[in-house]
């Protein structure tokens, strides 16, 4: 199947029931890496309100047939789809998984992407697609006076930007919807265990195997994680790390520590999908500047 990538804008709702006005909402767009599977389905994805997202290389022919028949007249004519509904739910192509592009009221979607993981060194499969979510009036607040005279080109790649965006107190989620049918907890606390255990390594020092502990065994053996499961990762305000499974809580835990090596797995030096970091990055500028 051809496939291309490109990144495209689309234009944020006017405002959300019961949802305070954030002028970002009037005046951004945000920017993901797209990859349309094929012009028609892209038609069918613009036609029913779907932005599709995913990775792939570029196709300079295609991007532009599809630019053509879906850009946005007010949009630049190259590399750019903006759609007329902004709160429309974004795809992740490979997958199919979609996801809201709001959460919750308050959360916007900044980038999306795809974990992939090797068994026994030698299939890749896929395991879960991700969105990463931020507050943008947090963004705001918190990141403009240092950050809000830089351009997204000068704030992409930006390591300070990056470190901030990780360690500063900013509500954020980051979503995994799982697409691997055959996943036991098990499984899924010793994915925990590797990649966190890394993390909580690299920032905290050897010390903190109690605290990786207290975060997987959240992860009991009672729980079902079949295809579509829904797990999230909540950053709440003062550091605290809820997460959810089914939309069910089970489990909180106050810690920086944590909430920074658990974000850096998405958006951090060595991200799972560098796509869908960039992304993130691009996105949280367009809150930040003044
Ligand atoms: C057979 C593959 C098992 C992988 C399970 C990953 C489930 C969630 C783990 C989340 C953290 C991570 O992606 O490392």
């Amino acid at each position: 199947m051809v496939s291309l990538r490109f990144p495209f804008l689309f234009s944020q709702p006017t405002s959300l029931p019961g949802t305070p006005q954030n002028h970002h909402r009037n005046t951004s767009s945000r920017h993901f890496s797209a990859t349309l599977a094929a012009a028609t389905g892209v038609g069918a994805a613009a036609a029913a309100g779907v932005a599709v997202v995913s990775q792939n290389p570029n196709h300079p022919f295609l991007q532009n047939a599809v630019n053509f028949l879906f850009r946005d007249h007010s949009s630049p004519p190259w590399g750019s789809l903006s759609l007329a509904d902004g709160s429309a739910p974004v795809v992740e192509s490979k997958t199919g998984v979609s996801f809201p592009s709001v959460l919750g009221n308050s959360l916007e979607l900044l980038g999306i992407g795809l974990r992939k993981k090797s068994i026994l060194g030698l299939k890749n499969i896929d395991v879960y697609a991700f969105g990463v979510y931020a507050n943008g009036d947090d963004l705001k607040t918190l990141l403009s006076e240092k950050y809000g005279n830089l351009s997204a080109t000068e704030l992409k790649d930006n390591k300070d930007f990056n470190n901030d965006l990780m360690e500063a107190d900013i509500c954020m989620t980051v979503r995994l919807q799982i697409v691997y049918s055959k996943l036991s907890i098990r499984s899924v606390r010793s994915a925990f265990e590797e990649s966190v255990g890394s993390r909580l390594q690299k920032f905290g020092g050897s010390d903190n195997k109690e605290l990786l502990q207290r975060f997987t065994s959240q992860f009991k053996d009672e729980y079902k994680i079949p295809r579509g499961s829904v797990i999230d990762l909540i950053r709440e305000r003062g550091h605290i790390l809820k997460t959810t499974i089914d939309g069910k809580e089970v489990g909180s835990i106050q810690s920086k520590l944590l909430c920074r090596s658990i974000l850096d797995l998405y958006i951090g030096e060595d991200p799972f999908d560098r796509r869908a970091k960039e992304d993130v990055e691009v996105n949280a500028a367009s809150f930040v500047q003044k």
